[in-house]
């Protein structure tokens, strides 16, 4: 039987009176990555420490690798477990070498181990500085270092690409790849939607401590009907002037643009194509944010007893 690396069943969890989850269900697998999304205090980071075993549960259960995480036998696998908190913070006197040492030697590594991950995420030739000496994107990539250690079967990373440049988010979005391909199942929770979908298997939407919506991305397209952005180059009036097509130019901002049902797709294609003078097209489906704003804007219209 295929026992899932984290299951949790109908997990609420209060702090004091307030719910900041309620009835969350789900499965990871080996080798999965799933995306984790929501607003401010929607619940992402209590999920996590669920996960961790940091907090308990108010309800339902919590299963990592077969055990709930809160409990003592849980405390072995521990080490085969990565987390990089939201708001990562380190001894500010020990110098970079001195930090992931420590922590690698926690793990059961060396101090090589320790310097091929500084190198890894690009910061050996800071290894022998203090840590009060670096900037916001080489404390992040610490912390990612950090996270990375002895290959973890499971990788919790909240927030891992704030502070980072476009290049060091490129490599951890590599890093992430390749620990998934090698089995690691990871969870990664994010505000910055642009660059995520091609790295996640499935996303987690969550409100207010609720489950918006989860599934693969084309599940979540499939669910929210969001139409196709379809751009034609080199048609000038032959799109507004051909009655098949115009119905689809909606949008004031893209008057170019053909916003077409899924259903409709083939059959909008086929017509564009007729068309000798097209001389390209771009055809591009909802992206994350556009699902993400769809289903928060569905909530607040639901909420509002709209139809
Ligand atoms: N230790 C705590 N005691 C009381 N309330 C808490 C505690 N930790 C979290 N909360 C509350 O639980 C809710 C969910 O918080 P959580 O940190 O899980 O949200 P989040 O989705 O990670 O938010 P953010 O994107 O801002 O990091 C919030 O209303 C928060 O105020």
């Amino acid at each position: 039987m295929n026992v899932p690396l984290i299951s949790l069943q109908n997990v609420g969890k209060k702090y004091q009176q307030l719910a900041a989850l309620e009835s969350v269900s789900m499965n990871l697998n080996q080798g999965e990555v799933l995306g984790l999304f929501g607003h401010n205090g929607a619940g992402k980071t209590t999920m996590m420490k669920l996960i961790l075993g940091v907090v308990s549960p108010t309800s339902g259960s919590v299963e990592v690798m077969g055990m709930a995480p809160d409990s003592k036998e849980a405390w072995h696998s521990r080490a085969k477990i990565g987390y990089l908190p939201e708001n990562v913070s380190f001894y500010e006197q020990l110098t970079g070498l001195e930090v992931l040492t420590y922590f690698a030697k926690l793990k059961g590594y060396n101090k090589k181990a320790a310097i091929d991950l500084l190198e890894q995420v690009g910061i050996s030739h800071a290894m022998k500085r203090q840590v009060k000496t670096y900037s916001k994107g080489m404390r992040q990539r610490l912390g990612l270092a950090q996270a990375f250690i002895g290959e973890p079967k499971l990788l919790l990373l909240d927030e891992p690409t704030v502070g980072l440049d476009p290049i060091a988010t490129a490599d951890f979005y590599r890093t992430v790849d390749q620990l998934k391909t090698n089995g690691s199942s990871i969870i990664l929770c994010s505000h910055v939607l642009p660059g995520v979908e091609q790295h996640i298997d499935r996303a987690m939407i969550l409100s207010a401590g609720r489950v918006l919506a989860a599934g693969t991305l084309s599940e979540l397209r499939k669910n929210a009907d969001l139409p196709v952005r379809i751009k034609p180059k080199g048609l000038n009036g032959a799109v507004s002037s051909d009655p098949k097509l115009n119905q689809f130019l909606t949008s004031e901002l893209e008057q170019q643009t053909l916003f077409v049902p899924e259903q409709d797709k083939l059959t909008i294609l086929k017509q564009l194509l007729s068309y000798d003078a097209m001389d390209d097209i771009q055809i591009e489906p909802a992206n994350l944010e556009q699902l993400y704003q769809h289903y928060l804007t569905q909530q607040t219209s639901e909420f509002r007893g709209e139809q």
